[in-house]
């Protein structure tokens, strides 16, 4: 990205783009200028634009129309039109055509400065998370949000980065991410799925073998650090590696140096390493399943993936991507879409296979959707009614039934760890107990189209303890009535 922002400001008075020009310089920013609406698309086809600054009358192409354009063609430019002071319809019709503010004049410097700014940070945003999702990385949640800023920090610098998250939510991709972003990007990038690969053979696989090393050993092979060289070798699962391979690992890695099995030639090579893994690598150092100086060693940067249940915000968007993918492949043109009621069962399920789960369901749904939006009935029966972790749990059920009277009070079923620190009893009663309250809601509010008053009364309970429950349970705010 440019060291310099870039601004560009469209209007017909002289004096004005000449003040406005030299304050937005002052204030750390590149500026072009342009005299109407038709110089300023000349000016943007030509030129990366961060913001728009655009005057309303303008000679040949006025403001409004101006706006119109750079919506349809670049919709993640913001653009900040400059209205008479006391013209407030216009402003008002300016931000529903999809500007991203308004500035009176005359101006407030102050006012102007924070409007430009903002307008620039949330280029940058849009700008980054346009480059992900070209790289197939969907979400704009303030989790992946600040996964995009650190890969854009990371990417091009030789540090290990250690990447944490539950199985299916994109780990290897923001490895792939990370490499396509480094100037290694043109180099291999070689993954190695350590839990694939047999104890014994592992040795071998990353530091390759000469021939006759053992037996089958009938000619030398290279290893994945060797075909890694001068690009990025990403271990996903390194938690698998057994605590023997792992102090030869972590010479390889901080030396950059091994020997092939049965080779005694050092073989050097510049290899930048991702390590994924699913486990709880503190957790496994205590067990003394792990290695500490590997560990430590690994974990320079460190980028923890939130599960898909902690950003529900990103499913619609995550489930158009994968509706778009699938009409492609799958050649099912006519689907354009989910339906509502669909939509709310994603929303509610908690996805425990992640983006991956969602990614299969959409296209399960896909295959057998006939209309032109995924209807509840596409989707897979587990996911329409999810059963409560033990079925018919008298417990779980008392305990729903429990919580939805008391709402208030539901300190006693805090978590008491057991000696063992396993998961005890009143955890997993609150699961469960969570588990049947969102089913129900999501139910219910399947039965009213969304309608929250309804709902709430078909739930017996008051409309405001509904939406305290729905925000709690990470249910989609329902459809306001
Ligand atoms: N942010 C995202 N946007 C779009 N698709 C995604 C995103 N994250 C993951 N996916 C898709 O979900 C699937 C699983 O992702 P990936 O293999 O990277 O997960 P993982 O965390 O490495 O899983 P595992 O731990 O099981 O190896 C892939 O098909 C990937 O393309």
């Amino acid at each position: 990205m440019r060291e310099k922002k870039q601004i560009l400001i469209a209007d017909d008075e002289a004096n004005l783009r000449r003040v406005l020009g030299a304050q937005l310089q002052r204030d750390g920013y590149d500026v072009l200028m342009a005299e109407d609406g038709e110089q300023a698309l000349a000016t943007l086809a030509e030129n990366h634009v961060d913001v728009v600054i655009s005057d309303l009358r303008m000679p040949k192409l006025d403001g409004m129309q101006l706006l119109k354009r750079i919506t349809a063609s670049q919709p993640e430019l913001p653009v900040i039109i400059i209205t008479a002071h006391g013209t407030v319809d216009t402003a008002v019709e300016a931000l529903k055509l999809g500007a991203f503010d308004y500035v009176t004049k005359p101006f407030d410097r102050t006012e102007f400065k924070n409007v430009v700014d903002k307008a620039s940070r949330t280029a940058e945003l849009r700008q980054r998370e346009g480059e992900m999702a070209e790289r197939g990385l969907i979400g704009q949640s303030p989790a992946m949000l600040s996964i995009y800023s650190v890969i854009e920090k990371v990417a091009d610098t030789p540090s290990t980065v250690l990447i944490t998250g539950e199985s299916g939510t994109g780990k290897e991709l923001i490895a792939r991410a990370l490499h396509e972003k480094s100037s290694r990007h043109d180099k291999p990038f070689i993954r190695v799925n350590c839990a694939a690969i047999p104890r014994d053979l592992i040795e071998s696989e990353l530091f390759g073998y000469e021939k006759g090393a053992f037996t089958g050993a009938v000619t030398s092979k290279p290893g994945r650090f060797e075909l890694a060289d001068g690009g990025t070798l990403f271990l996903d699962e390194i938690g698998e590696i057994p605590v023997n391979m792992q102090v030869k690992l972590l010479r390889a890695i901080q030396e950059q140096e091994f020997e092939r099995v049965g080779g005694i030639k050092t073989i050097e090579v510049d290899v930048r390493l991702i390590a994924a893994t699913n486990r709880d690598l503190a957790q496994e150092i205590k067990e003394q399943r792990f290695r500490e100086d590997l560990y430590y060693r690994l974990n320079v940067v460190q980028m923890r993936l939130p599960p898909l249940r902690e950003r529900q915000g990103d499913i619609p968007l995550l489930v158009e991507h994968f509706v778009k993918r699938f009409r492609e492949r799958l050649k099912k043109s006519r689907v354009v879409g989910v339906g509502d009621a669909a939509m709310e069962v994603l929303l509610a399920h908690p996805w425990p296979g992640n983006i991956r789960e969602l990614e299969n369901v959409i296209e399960r749904a896909m295959l057998f959707c006939d209309g032109e939006r995924i209807d509840v009935g596409d989707l897979p029966p587990d996911l329409r009614v999810t059963p409560p972790s033990s079925p018919g749990s008298h417990a779980a059920v008392a305990s729903a039934r429990r919580a939805e009277i008391d709402e208030d009070d539901d300190e006693d079923l805090g978590e008491e760890p057991t000696a063992s620190g396993e998961i005890g009893l009143k955890e997993l009663v609150r699961e469960a107990a969570a588990k049947v309250e969102r089913e129900l809601i999501v139910r219910a509010l399947q039965q009213t189209g969304g309608n929250v008053t309804h709902t709430a009364r078909l739930l017996k309970i008051s409309r405001k303890s509904l939406q305290t429950k729905m925000k709690e349970l990470g249910l989609r705010e329902a459809r306001e009535d």
